[in-house]
C-alpha cells in the first residue's frame, strides 16, 4: 500500500483534482516547475522533470508516483512535447526504478487515440445508443503531436515495466472538467471525468496490484466511446458520476 506519494505537475488542474480528495490520505511530495499559488499538503519541490538530479532527489523514500507534469495542450509543438512530455517522462520512470518505487501512474490522454474518431464514426460514436468502444487494447492512433507524446509515455512505461518490473498504469484521461460536464460539447460529455472520479481513479492506480495497464479515465457516462471495464476489473475503479445526470450546469438526477 502506498504511503509516500510523489505527485508531479501538482500545481495543475489534474493535480488539484487529486489533492482535493486525497490530501489527507498520503504523505505527499509535490513537484512542479511552477511554485504553488495556494497552500498544498506536504513538501513542495520546485523543479523541472527534465532535471535528472532534481527528480532523482525527489524520488527518495517514495512508494508510488502519480506523474502528471507535462504540456497538456493538444496543439503543443514538438519543441515542447519532446522535452516536457517524452524526455521528462523517461526521467521520471528512470528515477522511479533507481529509487525502488513500486508503481507509477501516468497521465496519458484521449489524444493518444484521437484518430479513431473518423469522419464515418463521428458524431454518432459520441451518442448513448452507439456501441463503438475503445478498451485500451487497441494500438495508439494519436490525433496530434501531443497525442504522439502521450503514446510515447505509455510505451516508455511498457519498457520500464518489462525491463525493470515497475508497475505502470497509463490513464488515458478524457475531459476533466470541474463541477459539471462540458456544456454543448457531445464529445466532451462522452469523455467527461469528474474531479472526484479522477481522484478515486488515481488512488486505485497507486493501491491496486497489477503489472502494466492502459485504462480510460472517464466517469460512468451514459454516452461513452471508451470502455471503463478494465479500470473496474483490474483497479477496482467505481466511478460515481455520469454526464447524463446533468443539464448544462444543473444536476437533474
Ligand atoms: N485536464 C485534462 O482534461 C487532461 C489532462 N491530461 C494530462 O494530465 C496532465 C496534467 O494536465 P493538467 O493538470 O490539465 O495540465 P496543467 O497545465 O493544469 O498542469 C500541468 C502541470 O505540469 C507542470 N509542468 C509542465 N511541464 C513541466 C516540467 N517540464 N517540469 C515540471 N512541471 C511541469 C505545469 O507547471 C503545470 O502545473 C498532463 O500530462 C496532461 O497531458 C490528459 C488528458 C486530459
Ligand atoms: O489531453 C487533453 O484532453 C482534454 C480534453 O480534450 P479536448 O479535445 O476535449 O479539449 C483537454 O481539455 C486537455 O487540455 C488535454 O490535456
Amino acid at each position: 500500500m502506498a504511503q509516500s506519494v510523489l505527485l508531479t505537475g501538482a500545481a495543475g488542474r489534474v493535480g488539484s483534482a487529486v489533492l482535493s480528495d486525497l490530501a489527507d490520505e498520503y504523505e505527499w511530495r509535490l513537484l512542479d516547475r511552477d511554485p504553488p499559488t495556494e497552500e498544498l499538503p506536504g513538501e513542495f519541490v520546485v523543479a523541472d522533470i527534465t532535471d535528472e538530479d532534481a527528480v532523482r532527489e525527489a524520488m527518495v523514500g517514495i512508494d508510488a508516483v502519480i506523474h502528471l507534469a507535462g504540456d497538456p495542450r493538444k496543439e503543443a509543438p514538438w519543441s515542447s512535447v519532446l522535452p516536457n512530455n517524452i524526455d521528462g517522462t523517461r526521467v521520471v520512470y528512470e528515477a522511479a526504478v533507481e529509487a525502488g518505487v513500486d508503481t507509477v501512474a501516468f497521465a496519458s490522454s484521449n489524444h493518444a487515440v484521437g484518430h479513431y474518431e473518423t469522419d464515418e464514426r463521428t458524431p454518432r460514436m459520441y451518442r448513448e445508443d452507439d456501441e463503438f468502444r475503445l478498451d485500451g487494447t487497441e494500438l495508439p492512433r494519436p490525433g496530434n503531436l501531443y497525442g504522439v507524446s502521450k503514446a510515447a509515455g505509455e510505451l516508455l512505461g511498457r519498457y520500464y515495466h518489462d525491463e525493470h518490473d515497475l508497475s505502470v498504469a497509463c490513464v488515458r484521461i478524457g475531459n476533466l472538467t470541474k463541477g459539471h460536464p462540458p456544456i454543448d460539447y457531445e464529445r466532451g460529455q462522452a469523455m467527461w471525468l469528474s474531479y472526484r472520479d479522477c481522484a478515486h481513479l488515481f488512488q486505485r492506480c497507486i493501491e491496486a496490484d497489477y503489472g502494466y495497464e492502459i485504462v480510460y479515465g472517464i466517469s460512468d457516462n451514459d454516452r461513452k466511446y471508451y470502455s471503463i471495464e478494465r479500470a473496474r476489473e483490474v483497479l477496482g475503479y467505481e466511478p460515481q458520476d455520469n454526464s447524463a445526470e446533468w443539464n448544462g450546469d444543473e444536476r437533474v438526477v
